[in-house]
C-alpha cells in the first residue's frame, strides 16, 4: 500500500511513506543499512497538526508538525504544497471524526485512508496554520476495557473471570496464524505449566521484580527458578520460588559500580582487572543453573541467558529495569551525554552494545565453543531488535518510545507487596515517632540510598541530620547497604562512628516501602528502579540523589513529571531546599498523586505474564521446541464481544467456536467446556 511519500526529521532525515487511517498515522521508511524506520502512532494522541516553515531556506520544501501526546512533536516535509495540506487535511479529518466512529471496528471495514494527490483540497490550509484536537478527547480505553485495536500491541491484561472456556492451540497453529488482530478485548491465554528460570545479578532491585513476577507465574500454575547470588537464596525460597547460585557477591558488583562511573574507561579498567574471572564463574554457573529451563528470562546485563536459549532452543525474553532498547527519546540509561540530541541518543545504545560485546566477546565465545557447543557468535546473534523485552516500569512514568517495535514492552511495575515477608511489623518506637510526627504537625519524609553502598557513611549521614533539622521535617532514615559499611567499616576500613541522632531523625536498617510511603509526605531516595517506583506509586513527591547508572536516568524523569526533583548534591543546604520543596509544593504533590493514581490502575505482572503468552513463538529460536500443546486461549464468556467472521457479536461458545473454526483448518485444536 503506497502512502504519502514524505521526509520525517527525527534524528536522520529518513525519507518514507505517511499513510493517515481513521485510527492511526503511520510513516515507514525502509533502510537499505539499518533497520527500517516504523512509527505508529493512534489517532487519539494527536495533539495538534500545523503546517511548519521551510526547512531549508530558499528550497520550496513544505513542513508538517504533529504534536503527540507524552512524545515528541515529529516533524514531516513534502515535496510540494498541494502534499502538505493534503496530509494536513486528512490528519484534520481523522482527528475531527474519531469521537464519531463505532467501537473499534473490524479488520475489514478499517480500510486505510490514503493521502492522495489531490490537488484541490476541500479547505486549502493557509500556511502555518494549524489545529488543534478537541480538548475533550475521546474517552480512553481504561485499563480493562482494552481497545481491540490495542491488539495490534502486545495483548494487555484484561479482567479475569470464573466462567470462561479453553480452547487448546498447539504450536502448529500459533505459528502459523497469522498476526491475531482485533481479537474480542476480553480473551487472554494461559498455558500448560512450564518451568520458568529467571536470570539476573545485581542489586535487590535486579531480584525482587523477578519474585513478583513468578508469584504470578506460580499462580498461573507454572514452576519457577531464580538463579541469582547466594544472597538472595532464602529470601527467593521463602516466598516458595526455587533459587540457584550465580553471579558471585552483588556487594562488590555495586562497590565497583559506585566508585567507578558507569561505562567509564575507569570503570572498564578496573571491571577488566579484576572481573574476567569473575565473567567465566558466571557463564559456568549460568549454564549449569538455567539447563533445565523450559523458558528462559534474563536481566542483559547478566550476559549468559540468550546463549543458553539458544542452546536449548527455548524461549528467552529479556528483562529490564531501564531502558535498554535504542531509541531517540533518551539517551542509554549507564550513559549521561553531554546534550540529549535524538541522534546521540540513538548512538549511545549501540556504543554501549558494542563496547560491552568487544569487553566480552571473546571470553563468551570461548564458553559457546567449550560449554555449549555452539559456534562463535558476534553482535548481530543478541540485536535488540530480534529479542522480546519486557520493561518493568510504567508508561506513564515512560512513555513508550514511538520508534521502539512491539518486541518492546512495557508491562507497567512488577509490585512485591510484604517484601519481608507477611509477618513483618513496624517497631513501637517507628510507631510512636511517626505518630509524635503528625501531633506535632511536622512534614514526614523517607530518606533512604538502597543498595548503594555510600563510600562516607558517617560523613552523609551527619549531612542527612542536619538537612532534616534545618528542613523542620521529621524524617525516617534507612541505612539501606550502607548498614554493610557500618559493620566491616568504610571503604578504608576505618570503622564508621555516628554521632548522637537528632530526635527530628529515627534510623532503621530497611523498612519495606509498600508499608512505609503512603503514611509519609515525600521520599528522598538514590533513583533505584524500584524504589522509585515505590515512591511514584504511593504519590508522595520524589526526590532523587543519583549515584550511578539508571538512577540519573530516573531522577530525570520525576523532574519531567512534575512528581519530584533530582537533588543536585549532598550539600545539607541541597538536601534541605528539595526537602522543604518536596514537603511544601501543592502543585508537586498533585501530579505526584496523578502520576500515583496511574500506576496503581495497571497490572504489570500480568501483563507481562500475557506478553510471554502471546509472544513465546516469537521468543523462540526455533519453534518445533514449543511445547505440544502451548497456548489456550480463554474466552471470559458473560463480557467478551466476539468477532464471528469479521462481525462484532455477542460473547457465547458459538461465537468462540467461529473464532477455534476460523484457524482449525490450520491443525486440529479442541474447544473445551
Ligand atoms: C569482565 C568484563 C570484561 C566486564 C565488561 C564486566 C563487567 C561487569 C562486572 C559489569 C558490566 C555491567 C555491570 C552492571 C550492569 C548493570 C547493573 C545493574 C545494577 O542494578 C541496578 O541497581 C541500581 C542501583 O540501585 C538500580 O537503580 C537499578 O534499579 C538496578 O537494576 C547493579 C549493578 C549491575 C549488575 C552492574 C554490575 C557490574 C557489571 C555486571
Ligand atoms: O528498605 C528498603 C529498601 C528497598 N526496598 C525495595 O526494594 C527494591 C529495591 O530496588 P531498587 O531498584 O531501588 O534497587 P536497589 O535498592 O537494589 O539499588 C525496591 O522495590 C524498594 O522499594 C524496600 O522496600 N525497603
Amino acid at each position: 500500500m503506497m502512502g504519502q511519500k514524505a521526509r520525517l526529521h527525527s534524528g536522520p532525515i529518513t525519507s518514507g511513506y505517511l499513510v493517515v487511517s481513521p485510527r492511526w498515522i503511520g510513516f515507514w521508511s525502509r533502510s537499505l543499512t539499518l533497520e527500517d524506520e516504523k512509527y505508529r502512532i493512534q489517532v487519539l494522541a494527536i495533539r495538534s497538526v500545523s503546517t511548519t516553515e521551510p526547512w531549508y531556506k530558499g528550497i520550496p520544501k513544505y513542513g508538517l508538525q504533529l504534536d503527540i501526546q507524552g512524545q515528541s512533536s515529529l516533524r514531516f516535509q513534502f515535496r510540494s504544497e498541494a502534499n502538505r495540506n493534503d496530509a494536513l487535511r486528512k490528519v484534520r479529518e481523522a482527528v475531527e471524526q474519531l469521537p464519531m466512529l463505532s467501537p473499534p471496528s473490524t479488520p475489514s471495514s478499517r480500510s486505510l485512508v490514503f493521502v492522495s494527490r489531490s490537488n484541490s483540497p476541500s479547505s486549502t490550509p493557509t500556511p502555518n496554520s494549524s489545529f488543534s484536537a478537541p480538548t475533550t478527547p475521546a474517552s480512553p480505553a481504561t485499563p480493562s476495557a482494552r481497545r481491540s485495536s490495542a491488539i495490534l500491541a502486545p495483548i494487555s491484561r484484561t479482567v479475569n473471570h470464573p466462567a470462561r472456556r479453553k480452547i487448546r492451540m498447539n504450536s502448529d497453529l500459533i505459528l502459523r496464524l497469522p498476526k491475531a488482530v482485533n481479537l474480542p478485548s476480553n480473551l487472554f491465554y494461559s498455558m500448560p505449566p512450564m518451568h520458568f528460570v529467571c536470570f539476573t545479578i545485581g542489586s535487590r532491585g535486579d531480584v525482587q521484580p523477578y519474585i513478583a513476577l513468578g508469584l504470578g507465574l506460580i499462580k498461573d500454575g507454572h514452576k519457577v527458578t531464580i538463579v541469582t547470588h547466594k544472597e538472595y537464596k532464602k529470601w527467593v525460597e521463602d516466598f516458595g520460588i526455587g533459587h540457584r547460585t550465580a553471579g558471585g557477591d552483588p556487594g562488590q558488583l555495586m562497590k565497583l559500580s559506585v566508585e567507578n562511573k558507569m561505562f567509564s574507561p575507569q570503570f572498564f579498567k578496573e571491571s577488566i582487572l579484576n572481573f574476567r574471572s569473575w565473567l567465566d564463574q558466571l557463564l559456568r554457573d549460568a549454564w549449569e543453573q538455567c539447563s533445565d529451563a523450559q523458558v528462559l528470562l534474563e536481566s542483559p546485563y547478566s550476559f549468559a541467558g540468550v546463549h543458553i536459549a539458544e542452546a536449548l532452543s527455548i524461549p528467552y525474553f529479556r528483562v529490564c529495569t531501564m531502558p535498554w532498547t535504542k531509541t531517540t527519546q533518551f539517551p542509554h540509561p549507564f550513559i549521561s551525554p553531554p546534550v540529549e540530541t535524538p541522534k546521540f541518543n540513538r548512538i549511545s545504545y549501540v556504543l554501549f552494545d558494542n563496547v560491552i560485546w568487544a569487553a566480552t566477546a571473546q571470553q563468551i565465545n570461548r564458553w559457546r565453543r567449550e560449554v555449549l557447543h555452539l559456534e562463535p557468535t558476534d553482535m548481530t546473534h543478541s540485536a535488540q531488535a530480534k529479542i522480546p523485552i519486557m520493561y518493568n516500569f510504567s508508561s506513564s512514568v515512560v512513555p513508550k518510545p514511538m520508534d521502539w517495535t512491539e518486541m518492546a514492552y512495557p508491562s507497567g511495575y512488577w509490585f512485591l507487596d510484604n517484601p519481608d515477608g507477611s509477618n513483618w511489623t513496624p517497631s513501637p518506637s517507628l510507631l510512636s515517632f511517626m505518630s509524635q510526627a503528625r501531633t506535632d504537625g511536622k512534614p514526614l519524609v523517607y530518606i533512604g540510598f538502597g543498595s548503594i553502598t555510600v563510600p562516607n557513611p558517617a560523613e552523609v549521614t551527619q549531612r542527612i541530620f542536619a538537612a532534616v533539622v534545618k528542613s523542620g521535617v521529621r524524617a525516617i532514615i534507612s541505612k539501606g547497604w550502607s548498614a554493610r559499611m557500618t559493620q566491616q567499616g568504610d571503604l578504608t576500613g576505618k570503622p564508621v562512628e555516628v554521632d548522637a541522632v537528632p530526635e527530628e531523625c529515627h534510623v532503621l536498617n530497611e523498612i519495606p516501602h509498600d508499608w512505609l510511603f503512603p503514611k509519609v509526605d515525600a521520599a528522598l531516595h538514590h533513583g533505584g528502579a524500584g524504589t522509585t517506583s515505590a515512591s511514584l506509586r504511593a504519590g508522595i513527591p520524589t526526590l532523587i540523589k543519583p549515584w550511578f547508572g539508571d538512577q540519573f536516568f530516573w531522577a530525570s524523569r520525576v523532574q519531567k513529571l512534575g512528581a519530584g526533583l533530582k537533588v543536585p548534591s549532598l550539600r545539607v543546604g541541597d538536601l534541605a531546599d528539595a526537602l522543604t520543596r518536596a514537603t511544601s509544593d501543592r502543585i508537586m504533590k498533585e501530579k505526584a498523586a496523578m502520576v500515583g493514581e496511574k500506576i496503581r490502575s495497571e497490572d504489570g505482572v500480568l501483563n507481562a505474564i500475557q506478553f510471554m503468552y502471546v509472544y513465546l513463538p516469537r521468543a523462540t529460536r526455533t519453534a518445533q521446541h514449543l511445547p505440544a500443546e502451548s497456548v489456550e486461549v480463554h474466552q471470559d464468556l458473560e463480557v467478551a464481544t466476539v468477532s464471528r467472521g469479521g462481525v462484532e457479536g455477542d460473547a457465547n461458545p458459538a461465537g468462540l467456536r467461529a473464532i477455534v473454526t476460523q484457524y482449525s483448518h490450520f491443525s486440529s485444536c479442541k474447544l473445551h467446556s
